[in-house]
Parts: structure tokens; sequence; C-alpha cells
């Protein structure tokens, strides 16, 4: 959930007005209105109020409420228009129109979410404002007097939608004009006030970065410890004494145990990412550092996460006051995902996706930044090797490497990161227009960070899961996720080809007339004795200067080259492939009934798609000619819908009978696949936490 505050935000904005965005299908101008909606506190409220309100409600939402209200001990209360709020808590500033200073912010008061209207010091405001910030956005806007006032708080808001600064603000705030100035240390040696959590050192960065940045203004300071880095610097740092200490838990700890840091009088903890921590197995090291407060009575406790699934809310009924409140602006809604992306999946086999993502890569990213997300740390490697102009991110790789490949990947020296699930959280990188996933991951969670990687604060953005029909499914994802994925076939080499010859013929357009007499000679004999026509001439010299010698077909199905793919009905309904494949066999050899490949049962019960080479295409139609009752096609343009295969229960969705292949059935498809999820440790070689899987991350 962390921000990367140092772009500056206008400089973005007029970058992306000069690119042309992907339309999503949301309008412009109904998102706006929806981020003005969007904010909804749950407070206080009386019996009264809860049953009025639930009449509303249905009896499912009702009833998730009330285990959520139960488990983490919140007190909901029906949603308050913020501009109620505000006009309550601050009728003093709401009467001002803008911050009076005469810099012509005065009369944008429409926006109640202007940083006027929060009690936001002058330092921090011109911070902000130099940022491009104006307004707070609906997470920071509902949770700022909450924190301010000292209220311990558990807040949840889609990806992208500025978590970060929804604690960084009113913390900073706090300690210099309000309860926590109190009891803040100073001077030399001063132990801290405030300690973030983070998962990964990536993210502890990132937070610290903003602390940093925006802690300077009100003259606090901040260090960032994290694993991977030299002890020795960070040492020095916390000698001298810091205000907020940012960190991933286990180099935390290690400075607790070294004795280079004491938290007994914290201000403020705050856990960020927290289902991520405990699902990384840091939870023992996240409890003794929360523990090591002198009085947590005296303790404000804040929790963020894009997710809030039920361990996370046990860890906030331990550690948060039960007077503590949750702001949850994702709540019961079906779209747990960022609704700023569109999400697109595709059929793709795993030795098709190298030649493929170049090609997603050309057509979804508006020449923006591209993260492709893999499941393991050696496919991360391997396909950062095959894609030119790209680099890997994951665990495995020393820390002072990564630190140089994510700069370099902010800083636009490359524009394709291939990474593992350690780049999944919270990073927030300008300009990320498209993320590519590999195949589906194996929980939803992952799904909703890894694509909240684009579509960040307002702009849109582009998610592509690949996904091999033969062995994964993306129906799992969507019923959880809430997402309504896109279907598309691979993006035609011919199509890809087009586009690149627009560009060619702009680029041709440019070359200068001092080339022509040097090269004209050639050109004219070139027209005499090829036997082409000067137009088919000049495209074949356009197809080389976009850079293409051939142009190869691509199957719709599993986008491999050099394939196609064909539909096969016999006039009746199929219910298993071996029933397909017995259709083959009697007219086909058995050698060109094996080499099909990705075989599929359309959805609607009365075909199956499967891959064959472009060489073989004449004999599988020419045979089904002769073969009674079937009907054999090559697909052009789009593949039907097809039946999915449902790994979490353990066969294809439909409502028919298991999946019976080739190989014997669909038993290996069953119960989804083993082993627990992965995490990425802080202590790479730390081995022994429970959740983290060495090969992953
Ligand atoms: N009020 C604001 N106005 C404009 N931009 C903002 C505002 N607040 C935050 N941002 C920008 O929005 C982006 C996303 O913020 P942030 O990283 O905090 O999101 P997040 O909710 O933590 O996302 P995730 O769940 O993916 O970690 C950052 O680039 C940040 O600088």
């Amino acid at each position: 959930m962390p921000s990367l505050a140092i772009s500056d935000l206008k400089e973005k904005k007029e970058e992306k007005m000069m690119k042309k965005k992907i339309a999503l299908e949301t309008p412009e101008s109904d998102k706006k209105t929806k981020k003005i909606k969007e904010p909804k506190v749950r407070e206080e409220e009386d019996d009264s109020a809860v049953k009025k309100s639930k009449k509303k409600r249905k009896a499912s939402e009702l009833q998730m409420e009330e285990e959520e209200r139960s488990e983490t001990s919140s007190e909901l209360v029906e949603p308050v228009d913020p501009k109620e709020k505000k006009k309550k808590k601050k009728k003093a500033k709401v009467e001002e129109e803008g911050d009076g200073d005469g810099d012509g912010d005065e009369g944008k008061s429409e926006d109640p979410n202007v940083i006027s209207r929060f009690r936001i010091s002058e330092a921090l405001r011109e911070k902000l404002k130099s940022k491009g910030i104006e307004a707070l956005f609906p997470i920071q806007a509902m949770t700022f007097d909450m924190i301010l006032d000292g209220t311990d708080l558990v807040g949840r808001a889609r990806t992208g939608q500025g978590k970060t600064l929804a604690f960084v603000l009113p913390i900073l705030e706090s300690l210099t004009n309000g309860p926590g100035k109190s009891s803040r240390t100073s001077g030399y040696g001063r132990a801290p006030s405030v300690l973030v959590l983070l998962p990964t050192r990536e993210l502890a960065k990132q937070v610290f970065e903003d602390f940093e940045v925006y802690g300077e203004a009100v003259g606090l300071t901040s260090c960032c410890l994290y694993g991977g880095a030299p002890y020795h610097t960070q040492e020095m740092k916390l000698k001298r004494g810091v205000d907020i200490v940012v960190g991933t838990p286990g180099r935390v700890k290690d400075h607790i145990e070294r004795g280079n840091i004491h938290l007994g009088s914290l201000t403020f903890r705050v856990l960020d990412e927290a289902d991520e921590m405990l699902r990384m197995g840091f939870v023992d090291d996240v409890e003794l550092i929360l523990g090591k407060v002198a009085d947590a009575s005296k303790v404000q406790t804040v929790l963020f996460s894009a997710t809030l699934p039920d361990w996370v809310k046990g860890i906030a009924s331990r550690f948060l006051k039960p007077s503590k409140k949750t702001v949850d602006l994702v709540g019961n809604e079906k779209m747990k995902a960022s609704t700023n992306v569109r999400h697109i999946v595709l059929p793709c086999s795993k030795s098709a996706r190298s030649q493929l993502i170049p090609d997603i890569i050309r057509c979804y990213s508006s020449g923006g930044r591209t993260i492709i997300f893999t499941e393991t740390k050696d496919s991360a490697s391997e396909l950062a090797g095959l894609l030119p102009g790209s680099r890997a991110l994951h665990g495995d790789i020393q820390q002072a490497q990564r630190e140089v490949t994510l700069n370099g990947f902010r800083s636009g020296k490359f524009m394709t990161l291939v990474a593992t699930n350690v780049a999944a959280r919270g990073l927030d990188i300008n300009d990320v227009q498209l993320i590519i996933q590999c195949e589906p991951p194996r929980d939803v969670e992952a799904y909703i960070h890894r694509s909240g990687r684009t579509g960040r604060a307002g702009n849109t953005g582009v998610a592509v899961m690949l996904y091999d029909p033969k062995r994964s499914s993306v129906s799992k994802i969507e019923r959880e996720s809430g997402v309504k994925f896109e279907h598309i076939s691979a993006p035609q080499p011919v199509d890809i080809a087009k586009s690149a010859g627009v560009e060619a013929a702009k680029i041709i357009t440019q070359v200068s007339d001092s080339v022509i007499p040097a090269f004209k000679d050639v050109a004219q004999e070139l027209l005499e004795t090829s036997g082409l026509s000067a137009q088919d001439l000049l495209a074949k010299a356009l197809a080389k200067a976009a850079g293409y010698s051939e142009i190869k077909s691509r199957s719709l199905l599993s986008s491999m080259e050099n394939h196609v793919t064909l539909l096969l009905e016999a006039g009746k309904p199929i219910y298993t492939l071996s029933f397909v494949f017995g259709v083959l066999k009697r007219f086909l050899p058995e050698e060109k009934v094996q080499s099909v490949q990705g075989m599929t049962l359309t959805a609607d019960g009365m075909g199956a798609v499967f891959d064959v080479a472009e060489d073989d295409v004449e004999a599988f139609l020419t045979g089904a000619e002769n073969a009674a009752n079937v009907n054999l096609e090559v697909l052009k343009n789009a593949l039907p819908p097809l039946q999915q295969r449902d790994m979490s229960r353990g066969r294809f969705g439909g409502g028919r009978g298991g999946f019976g292949d080739r190989n014997g059935g669909g038993s290996r498809f069953s119960g989804g696949r083993g082993g627990g999820r992965g995490g990425f440790s802080d202590r790479r070689n730390g081995g022994g936490r429970g959740h983290y899987n060495s090969k992953r991350w």
C-alpha cells in the first residue's frame, strides 16, 4: 500500500495526457463522480440505527458485517456523508474557501476533500501541493480525523487508492501539532515515536521515502531498517536518534536483539500490508515487536490493507484497542480488484509465452511500463532472459542488485520488469500501464495486488492474465475477485505488423531526401527485375524497416506460432475429450491424432477446439470431409466460449461430469495444487518461517 511520493504528480499527469490511454469501460466522468461518492465511514451507531439500516441491507451482507463486527470488535456505524461529517468537525475550516493564501485555490471548495479542509499544517500542505496533491483521496479523507484524534484504526481500500498517505499525514500532524506531540521525545539518541512494519524491503523503502519527504517538511526524521543492507549505517542512524522507524519485521527484530532500538516510548504502531506479513510467516516477529511497547494503552495502532482476511481481523482484535474503528471502502462489494483496470484473460501455453508477451506489450502497454508476474523465481529469470530489454526481480537476487533493478525500472532505463510476488504488493511505480500474469495465481489476493500495480491514483491500466486452458482456470479468480474478465485471443501477428507498418511509414517520411540519390539506382533496378509492383516492393521495404522478414501465424487457442485452431462438431453434444479423439481416429492416422494440442470443449457442449500444426491442416480438413457427421473448421478470428477447468472444484465447470482426457481423466487437476502460499522473507535464507516457499519469491 505504500506510495512513492518522490515523483512529481503534476509531471506524471502531463506525461500521461501525452499518451493515448486505453479506454476503459467506465467513462472518465463516471469515475470522477464515483471517487467523490465512494467514501463511507462506519462509525459508532446506536442499536436502533443499526436495526434501521439492517432492514435496508441484504441478509447475506448483514451476516458478513455482523461477523466482521464480532471478530474485530470494531464500532461500525451508519455511513456518514463526509461533507456532513466535516461540517460538524471543522466548521471553521469549511467556512474558509480555500486556504486563504490567495494562491488561487479559493473557490475550489466544491471538492469536499480539498486539503485546506483538513487539519494539515501549512508546511505539509505546501509539500503536498508541490507533489500535485490538492485533495485527499477517499480513504485518506475518511481516516484522517480518526487517526489524528487518537483512534486505533483498521483501514481498507482497493489498490492504488492512497493508503500510505492515509497514515503518513495524520501521524506527522499528530506528532507536530496534535496529541502525539506531548509524548514525543527529542534530542540526540531519542527513541522512535513511530514504528511502521511492512512485509518486503521494497515496500519498506517506499514508505520510508514518503515519511522522509513529508517528515522533513515538519522537522521529523526517519530511518529504514530492512534485510540485505549493512547493519552499520542503520545502527548509526538509530544511535543519533530518529522519530520514525520503517522496516521489515526480521531486521527490526534483529536491531531489538542487538540493543540498537528501544520501542518502549512508541506513540504509533503501523502494520501495513498486515495480511502479507502474516502470510509470509512473520507472525511471531510481529507479535514480539508489537509487544515491546511499555504500555499498550498509550500507543495508537493503525492497520492498513487492501484485503482483510479473517486472520488479519484476528491480529487487529489482539493488538488494537476494543474502541478501534474500521474504515472499509471495499466491504462486501463484489468487485475487490481495482476498478480503474481493464481485466483481460488470454489463453496461452507455457511454451508460447515468450513469443506472445512482446506482442501483448506492443498492443496494451501504451508505451508505458510493464510488470510481468511469474510464479517462480526460476521462471522470472528465464523469461527475463528471453525478453529483450527486461530485467528480473525476485528474492534470490542480491539486495543491492534488486535496488539497482527497481531504480532502473522507476527511472525508465528499461520498461519491462519480470517479477515474482515480491513486487506484487504495494509497489507504486509511475506509469505502469500493463500487468501481465503468466498464469492465474494461487490465491485471489495475489491477483488483486498484482493487477493493482497499474491503474493507480485514479489512472487507468490493463491487466492481462495468461492461462493454459489445459492446465488452469480463470473461473476461481473471477468468482472470488468479482472481476468480470474480458476474454481475448492472442494478438495476431498480422495485426501487430500492421501497426508496426504505420510506425515504419512515419519513420520513412522523416528520412532526409539526401539519401535518395544514393539509393535511387538500386530502387529502379529492383522495380525492373523483381517482378513486383512498386506498392508491393515498398510494402516489403516497410516490413523490413519494421523488423519483419516474415509473418508467422499464431493459433487462437494456445497462441503457438505456425499452429492453427480447429473447431470440431459432431452433430450432437460432446461430453468427453476422449470422444473427440475417437472421432479424429476415424479419419486420421494415430500420429496426427496424437499431435493435436490443447483440446478443450466448448461452453455449449456441442464442440471441441484444438490446435494443429499449420502443415497438417489440409490433412485434417480433407479427412473430415470424408467422415460422417463431422464438421471441422479453421477458427480465424475468435474462439467460441470454452468450458472452464474449475481448479477449486476439481473438474470443468458447466455442470457436466468430470473431465476425461487422453491421460485418464481430470484427477491431476482436482483439489488445486499443493503447497502453502509463497512468501518472500526479509531474511532470504531465513528458512523455518511457516509459509515461506523458497522457489516462488
Ligand atoms: N490525495 C492524493 N492525490 C493524488 N495522488 C495521491 C494522493 N494520495 C496518494 N496519491 C498517489 O497515489 C498513488 C497510490 O498511493 P499508495 O501507494 O499509497 O496506494 P495504496 O492504496 O497503498 O496501494 P496498494 O494497495 O497497491 O499498496 C501514489 O503514487 C501516491 O503518491
